[in-house]
């Protein structure tokens, strides 16, 4: 048994710096929302900019919108946006397609210009899609051009120089593991890669937003990342990609596009990428879709990352001790590891039950998921998730397990999302 001090947690909300942001957000009804690690929360200021593209831009002004309103800017303006959030100087950013999309271009470009070098290093459990990029380019430039070697989490950072050598062209990264939430410690593995003559692309995903990252200073080459999770853009908003500017002179992206051009409107019938990160672009930007992303980035106004992720530490600390306290805790295996500097903002649990536990908790209005095999995870947003959260979910949880209402059929039914 036992009793959340709601007194308490209320007077930690009121002391929160980052408390008034919430207030920024469409948190729907009486729910306590832990998925911002797969899709962010809309913000009001969202609502209202989609709403202007739609109903007073593009109605109005159709196609002038695109001078009248700056669209043919939009994605090099939002990628500035993300720039500071990402630790990144002005000019090496752009929003646009899908992070898999963006990891084709920067592997192409990258393999390119190792000229020689053929292997591409990356973690066992990193996210699929970024091991199928690099399987999809294998398979077009062929074995002997490009091959994957991936190598589990431990050994990589046990034995660094074992797995990223002079053979080695590429390191493929991703910060925060989706499945654990584990966190590399990147400055170190990009200086032990430079050292050894490798690039380093680093997938920012479960990063961007929710902890401080310094992409210039810790010199990475190039990054991916989306703008759904803790950008709050939106179900499938566009994604970004960061180019070192080293690099933006002899880069060479396959897919050579019409607005990646050094002139669009030329129509030249010859290709000829333009000088800066714009040549990063392929075809005509999503621009509702960025708006929405555009909109959404200013909840970063005046926000300081270090505090996002002192608050996100807090956030799930206080999950864990008060997990803690029930008797049921000893069931929940916390997968995600033990000392917060090592994790993203997401706690992964192993549970038999995950499952079903899951659709109870959403049913009780507590948005968390799951993962196969049997991991429930819970993500924290220190921009909108309070330390009453916190407390509401965790007793949420206790009346699941101490009922076992997870165990009722309905839960055991399995969704194509989950
Ligand atoms: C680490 C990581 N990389 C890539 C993706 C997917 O990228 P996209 O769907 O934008 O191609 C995800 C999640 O969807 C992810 O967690
Ligand atoms: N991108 C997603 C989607 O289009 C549908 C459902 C979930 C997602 C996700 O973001 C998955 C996510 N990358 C994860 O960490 O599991």
């Amino acid at each position: 048994m036992s009793s959340i001090d709601f007194a308490a947690l209320a007077e930690r909300d009121h002391a929160d710096p980052l408390a008034a942001k919430r207030n920024l957000f469409r948190i729907p009804t009486d729910t306590i929302y832990l998925d911002g690690n797969s899709l962010g929360l809309m913000t009001h200021a969202t609502a209202t900019r989609v709403q202007e593209v739609v109903q007073r831009q593009w109605a109005n002004d159709g196609i002038k919108s695109w001078n009248q309103h700056d669209w043919v800017n939009l994605p090099s303006l939002v990628g500035d946006k993300i720039a500071p959030i990402i630790g990144a100087a002005p000019g090496q950013v752009i929003c646009c397609d899908s992070i898999s999309v963006n990891l084709f271009k920067v592997l192409s470009a990258a393999i390119k210009l190792q000229d020689g070098r053929t292997q591409v290093v990356s973690t066992q459990d990193n996210f699929p899609t970024d091991l199928y990029m690099v399987q999809g380019l294998s398979q077009l430039l062929g074995e002997k051009h490009c091959a994957l070697t991936t190598v589990d989490e431990n050994a990589i950072l046990e034995q660094p120089s074992q797995f990223i050598n002079e053979h080695t062209a590429v390191v493929l990264l991703t910060e925060v593991n989706f499945r654990t939430g584990r966190r590399l410690p990147l400055q170190q593995l990009i200086a032990h890669a430079h050292a050894v003559g490798a690039l380093v692309i680093v997938d920012l995903a479960h990063s961007a937003g929710a902890m401080p990252v310094e992409l210039d200073a810790w010199q990475a080459d190039f990054a991916v990342g989306c703008t759904y999770k803790y950008l709050n853009g939106g179900p499938g908003a566009p994604a970004f990609v960061y180019v070192a500017k080293r690099h933006l002179q002899r880069l060479n992206q396959p897919l050579a596009g019409w607005f990646g051009h050094a002139q669009p409107f030329a129509f030249d019938p010859v290709y000829q990428p333009a000088d800066t990160i714009k040549q990063m672009l392929s075809g005509t930007p999503s621009i509702i879709a960025m708006s929405a992303v555009d909109a959404a980035l200013d909840a970063f106004t005046g926000v300081d990352l270090q505090q996002v992720r002192e608050k996100s530490i807090a956030l799930s600390e206080l999950f864990l001790e008060l997990l803690a306290s029930y008797d049921f805790a000893h069931a929940f295996e916390c997968i995600s590891p033990a000392d917060p500097r090592a994790r993203g903002s997401q706690l992964s649990f192993a549970h038999d039950d995950a499952y079903a536990i899951c659709q109870a908790l959403i049913e009780a209005n507590v948005i968390a998921d799951f993962r196969a095999p049997n991991y429930l995870r819970v993500g924290f947003t220190p921009l909108y998730t309070s330390y009453t959260d916190i407390g509401v979910a965790v007793e949420r949880l206790a009346a699941i397990m101490q009922e076992e209402s997870y165990r009722a059929p309905r839960f055991q039914q399995r969704h194509a999302v989950t």
